[in-house]
């Protein structure tokens, strides 16, 4: 019975990543739904054979009575802003000066308009996860993540390791959900970023798992084992470790490719499926990072260029 409930699962959870971490499904919805009736009746039958990366697990039992605390060790920073041109310049102009080279190597990213989040792994498992909150102190909300279907509920690096990104709403969700909303005279959400935050602050997980919520990854919080270089390399082995990534980032050689990929953007943002609020550029090589620090709120090696709203 384990061997068939442990294949179960793996087949299970591999379907689950092609179809939301890939977007590209290798079983019907049909052969999904009779694969996970099939482990849930067997996990009836051998409950102590179940485990928590268990596709069964992702839906919590009972509403919570309210979110703990949960302490960053490694503060969940803000970003500085941009809103122009001629601001994006001064930036890079402060990290040349402040790296005393001119040769800086840039990684820009898509800004999802969503709410920043933290995940922890242990043993490869899912164990936390958790709101920036005042960037020190956010709050417990790993039942709702769990809802999340492109988070992975297992990994193969084992080594503990915190990954941080931001969960949104797509647009399509979104509609549908104040469609419902004005059908039950419930007030509608004002935008994505509303709407995902207000899922995510759901005590009862059963609504969570309702909200078609998803999850960009982009950054490493606390890492033991960390021995990448640059963020790029980070990007992709975040990747690798099965999490989603935003598919849109680009390295940037200096500040006027940086200026092209904004103004790219600024025409393509309509064509996406999910709301940006801007772009997040970073410098790329990690020990530039260290050297640059941070303010008392942001990072100095990195800044949001912001959409006019
Ligand atoms: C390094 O710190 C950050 N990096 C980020 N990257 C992206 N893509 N989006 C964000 N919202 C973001 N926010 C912060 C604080």
């Amino acid at each position: 019975a384990r061997q068939k409930l442990d294949t179960l699962r793996d087949e299970l959870n591999e379907y689950n990543y092609q179809y939301h971490v890939l977007d590209n499904p290798s079983v019907s919805d049909a052969e999904y739904d009779a694969k996970m009736k099939e482990l849930k009746a067997m996990e009836a039958e051998f409950p102590d054979l179940v485990t928590p990366d268990s596709p069964s697990q992702r839906i919590g039992g009972e509403p919570l009575d309210a979110f703990e605390k949960v302490t960053h060790r490694v503060p969940m920073l803000s970003l500085g802003n941009a809103f122009n041109e001629e601001e994006l310049k001064d930036f890079d102009r402060r990290v040349r000066e402040g790296l005393e080279t001119d040769n800086v190597t840039y990684v820009c990213e898509l800004k999802i308009d969503g709410l920043a989040i933290s995940l922890r792994y242990q043993d490869g498992l899912f164990v936390q996860g958790a709101t920036r909150g005042d960037g020190t102190t956010g709050e417990d909300i790993t039942s709702n993540l769990k809802t999340i279907r492109s988070i992975p509920l297992r990994i193969k690096d084992r080594s503990p390791i915190e990954v941080r990104g931001e969960a949104f709403m797509p647009q399509k969700a979104f509609v549908s959900l104040n469609e419902a909303r004005e059908k039950n005279e419930e007030e509608p959400f004002a935008n994505p970023r509303n709407a995902a935050a207000g899922s995510l602050r759901q005590l009862d997980p059963k609504i969570a798992a309702k909200r078609h919520l998803d999850i960009f990854l982009y950054a490493v919080g606390e890492w033991e084992s960390g021995s990448l270089e640059t963020h790029s390399e980070r990007l992709t082995y975040l990747q690798e470790l099965g999490f989603k990534t935003n598919p849109e980032w680009r390295k940037c050689k200096d500040i006027d490719e940086v200026i092209q990929y904004v103004e790219e953007w600024v025409e393509k943002r309509a064509s996406l499926s999910y709301d940006i609020d801007g772009i997040v550029i970073k410098v790329d090589n990690l020990e530039a990072q260290e050297q640059l620090g941070f303010t008392a709120k942001s990072p100095r090696w990195a800044v949001a260029y912001k959409f006019p709203a």
